[in-house]
């Protein structure tokens, strides 16, 4: 998994990331010409989430959220992250309750892995059958299958767990930053004011800009820690009897990254509910170098902690800068809720979420409004 994460495999597909940031854009300037009432971007961050992750895979793609693949990933992940969500595995923390197991449960894992098997199962077969044998990362996973180290249903599940991991992490971290900056509009100001200064609006900034918008790598960070797209991290269980400042934790426990708590510290974070970019200014580093070094001087947690770290760290941390950089680049993202008594929309409730092993808003408007009349010359090349 590492290898085909990593860092120079990553590098050799900036294109793609590029190409299918450019193309959000471009989308949600279409999307926002058909309506002056806004709308909820989610399924748009999510198909371009999807398109990187199935093309990468699968060397397949699909050009609108209407289409029939889509629909089916979107309806597969749905139940699998409600299912896979952490009050769903209460014996795990009661042992007592696997005396009374819970059949309705059961039964809809069973359907749900069935379905994702099946679907992925056709995505693979399709690889197989490719002619022209082009590259990508099922291509690699199946030549360890001819080398006896994997078997079928392994590659199955290596490509969900990519699915799984890579596409609505990353795409429930942008619908919670845009409502954030929906609420904020002095961030965005700021941030408007960073990237004419530094891009200009003659072109859209790349990832080789990071180093020269601190601002937008900061609001990257905060969205991370003040509304990420986990709020409990991954069970893990431990092989060994273990002692952590004074508890002592029996083998076989389950132990959950609480990053929602460490995130809304107040020791580590002042005011943690506030929405703060400046509080990560200091941050030069990249969150995967960062969460390398000592964590005290981590600057988040979105991504895990030890050995499980995020896999495909390098990878989110490109996609987020293109996804979050050029959003600001292009768009001021204003409120479309319903006007409150001071004549102003309502701030979008960021304390409502839906739950699910990924944490979503509960739905919102947001209006996409473009911030200069390069946006669409830029968007097709012409400029
Ligand atoms: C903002 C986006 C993302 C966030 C917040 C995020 C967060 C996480 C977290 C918290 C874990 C669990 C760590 C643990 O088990 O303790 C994880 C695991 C993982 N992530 Fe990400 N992730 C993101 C994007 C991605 C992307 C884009 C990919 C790949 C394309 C990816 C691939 C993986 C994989 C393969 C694992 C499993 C690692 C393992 O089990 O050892 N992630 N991620």
């Amino acid at each position: 998994m590492h290898s085909v994460l990593g860092q120079r495999s990553v590098k050799e597909n900036s294109y793609l990331l590029d190409d299918e940031y450019r193309i959000l854009m471009q989308t949600l300037c279409q999307a926002s010409a058909k309506t002056k009432d806004g709308f909820y971007p989610k399924y748009f961050f999510q198909h371009t989430a999807l398109n990187i992750i199935s093309l990468l895979c699968f060397n397949k793609r699909t050009d609108s959220v209407d289409d029939p693949f889509y629909r089916e990933f979107e309806n597969l992940m749905g139940t699998r992250f409600e299912l896979a969500k952490v009050t769903n595995g209460s014996s795990e923390f009661f042992p007592i309750l696997e005396w009374f197991p819970n059949t309705k449960f059961h039964n809809a894992m069973i359907e749900s892995a069935d379905n994702t098997e099946a679907f992925l199962g056709k995505l693979v077969k399709e690889v197989i059958d490719d002619k022209d044998k082009k590259p990508c990362i099922i291509r690699e996973f199946l030549l360890k299958k001819d080398e006896g180290i994997l078997d079928d249903l392994d590659v199955i599940y290596l490509a969900d767990t990519i699915f799984g991991a890579g596409t609505d992490t990353i795409s429930a971290s942008l619908t919670w930053l845009t409502a954030a900056l929906a609420n904020n509009p002095h961030v965005q100001s700021k941030a408007h004011q960073e990237l004419d200064r530094v891009i200009g609006q003659s072109r859209m900034p790349e990832v080789s800009d990071e180093q020269n918008i601190p601002y937008i790598r900061a609001i990257i960070k905060e969205g991370q820690r003040y509304c990420g797209a986990i709020y409990l991290g991954v069970p893990h269980a431990i092989d060994e009897d273990d002692e952590y400042n004074g508890y002592h934790i029996p083998a076989n426990s389950v132990v959950i990254l609480n990053q929602y708590g460490i995130h809304m510290d107040e020791k580590r974070y002042e005011n943690p509910k506030e929405f703060k970019p400046e509080r990560f200014l200091g941050f030069t580093g990249s969150s995967a170098a960062l969460a390398n070094g000592n964590y005290e001087n981590r600057d988040h947690f979105g991504f895990g902690a030890g050995r499980r770290l995020c896999t495909g760290i390098h990878m989110a941390e490109r996609e987020l800068l293109l996804g979050v950089s050029r959003l600001l680049w292009c768009f001021k993202i204003e409120n479309a809720s319903p006007l409150g008594k001071d004549g102003k929309p309502i701030p979008i409730n960021l304390d409502k979420i839906r739950n699910g092993l990924t944490v979503w808003p509960e739905d919102y408007k947001v209006r996409f409004v473009k911030r200069h009349d390069n946006v669409e010359k830029v968007l097709s090349g012409q400029s």
